[in-house]
């Protein structure tokens, strides 16, 4: 599809069947978090090997997700969406069906490999049925509905109470029939956008602008300082809130798995509202930097409170997911800022290719670490070398915030006296 749809109903259509697919997709990525005290109980599994089910998702993608971007381009984001979602409902399914480590793996494995292309394939979906005015709050919204998937993935220990009774099995099961229905929205949606790609003439997939090399050579310091930012913030969030959140609310704040599982899930719950807004504001008054920063700064301080004091969780999972709505809300308008619109694909896709390698090295780092001290619930203190390492690399990725903000700031200070460069 392209930017000459008519029909802004078809657009809207398009936009709900995007959105379905995209809580599926969340829900399994965030399915291992709430099963991970089960797989070591019922499983023996150590946390080496709980933090690999969710580092293996970002390993493949440290490269594949470059070439995920030229397919996107090449085949058009209705068919890769199509693709990539089977992919991932075999992998779900092979997660959830296999009765070693090994096979688990290899699905999260496959999982990873369709889901990040997925990602990007849903963003530019976006892009090809909303333009100008509707682009941010369509991304905004979608990213919420995302949100929602995650939300849903933390709460279903409450929601599914039986199934996690009974062990890990059936809620991975639950996952793939989620899976599934994230399948089936993304054929409705390749069938809508084949139609409308008949009718509508407008430029074929392929034709845009492919991955170049040389590209990378040419983004400015503040664009490497979001990437920095980027891969630093990603880690944290995905390794802590995503795979090792819910054991430490368990071991170290003595909560039950519903009540760990509840509580980790308001954050993605505040994000399906706060993300949009979020957004909103940051078209309204133009603050990115200062925005960007505000966000990367709430994570080390939530970090910290979680840690080191006594106070309600709920402070550091208010300060957390403020964090979680902002920092996104503002990174993802701010990359097209930053650089040529011609290289955005190619932005991304750099930024994307080291947020993986960021996040499955914190995934394993974060697990070894516990390992190595022997964190449980007899063990309490041993969770701190990992919330340690989580401190220092929220508090390096503030400085880089930080630092973006002061480039930003001399490029418009530059951009006052020199009319020519952009502000
Ligand atoms: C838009 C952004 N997505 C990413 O950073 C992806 N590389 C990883 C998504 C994994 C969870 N669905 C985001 O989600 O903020």
């Amino acid at each position: 599809m392209n930017t000459s749809v008519q029909n802004r109903g078809v657009a809207w259509v398009v936009f709900v069947l995007v959105c379905i697919a995209l809580y599926g997709n969340s829900y399994v990525y965030d399915s291992i978090g709430p099963i991970a005290d089960l797989l070591q109980q019922q499983r023996g599994f150590s946390d080496t090997q709980i933090g690999m089910l969710n580092a293996i998702y970002n390993l493949p993608n440290i490269v594949l997700i470059l070439i995920g971007g030229v397919l996107c381009d090449r085949f058009g984001a209705a068919r890769m969406t199509l693709y990539t979602a089977a992919v991932c409902l075999a992998g779900a399914a092979l997660t959830a069906f296999s009765p070693n480590f090994a096979g688990m793996a290899t699905g999260r494995l496959l999982y990873g490999i369709g889901a990040e292309t997925f990602n990007i394939a849903t963003l530019a979906a976006m892009t090809d049925y909303f333009t100008g005015g509707s682009i941010a709050f369509a991304m905004g919204l979608s990213l919420g509905i995302g949100r929602l998937g995650s939300y849903s993935a933390d709460m279903s220990p409450t929601w599914f109470q039986h199934a996690y009774s009974v062990g890990w099995q059936p809620p991975l099961v639950i996952a793939t029939v989620i899976a599934a229905t994230s399948l089936a929205a993304s054929l409705a949606y390749w069938l809508i956008d084949r139609r409308q790609t008949h009718q509508a003439a407008g430029p074929a997939p392929g034709t845009a602008r492919g991955f170049a090399f040389s590209d990378l050579l040419r983004f400015g310091p503040a664009y490497w300082y979001l990437v920095i930012l980027c891969v630093l913030w990603y880690a944290v969030i995905f390794a802590f809130r995503s795979t090792f959140s819910i054991k430490y609310f368990q071991h170290v704040h003595g909560l039950d798995l519903a009540a760990a599982g509840e509580i980790n899930s308001y954050v993605f719950f505040a994000a399906i509202f706060a993300t949009p807004l979020f957004g909103w504001i940051c078209d309204r008054t133009g603050r990115y930097a200062p925005m960007l920063a505000f966000g990367a700064l709430l994570l080390p301080i939530s970090i910290a409170v979680m840690s080191l004091t006594h106070w309600s969780l709920w402070i550091g999972t208010v300060l957390i997911g403020i964090s979680y709505s902002m920092v996104p809300a503002v990174m993802w308008p701010l990359s097209a800022k930053l650089v040529p619109a011609a290289r955005f694909g190619t932005a991304i896709g750099l930024m994307w290719v080291i947020q993986n390698g960021g996040v499955a090295a914190a995934n394993l780092v974060a697990g070894w670490l516990n390992d190595r001290v022997g964190a449980s619930a007899l063990n309490p203190a041993g969770y701190d070398p990992m919330m340690l390492f989580f401190g220092i690399c929220s508090t390096l990725g503030f400085g880089c915030a930080m630092m973006l903000w002061l480039t930003a700031g001399r490029r418009r200070h530059e951009a006052a006296t020199h009319a020519s460069l952009p502000a």
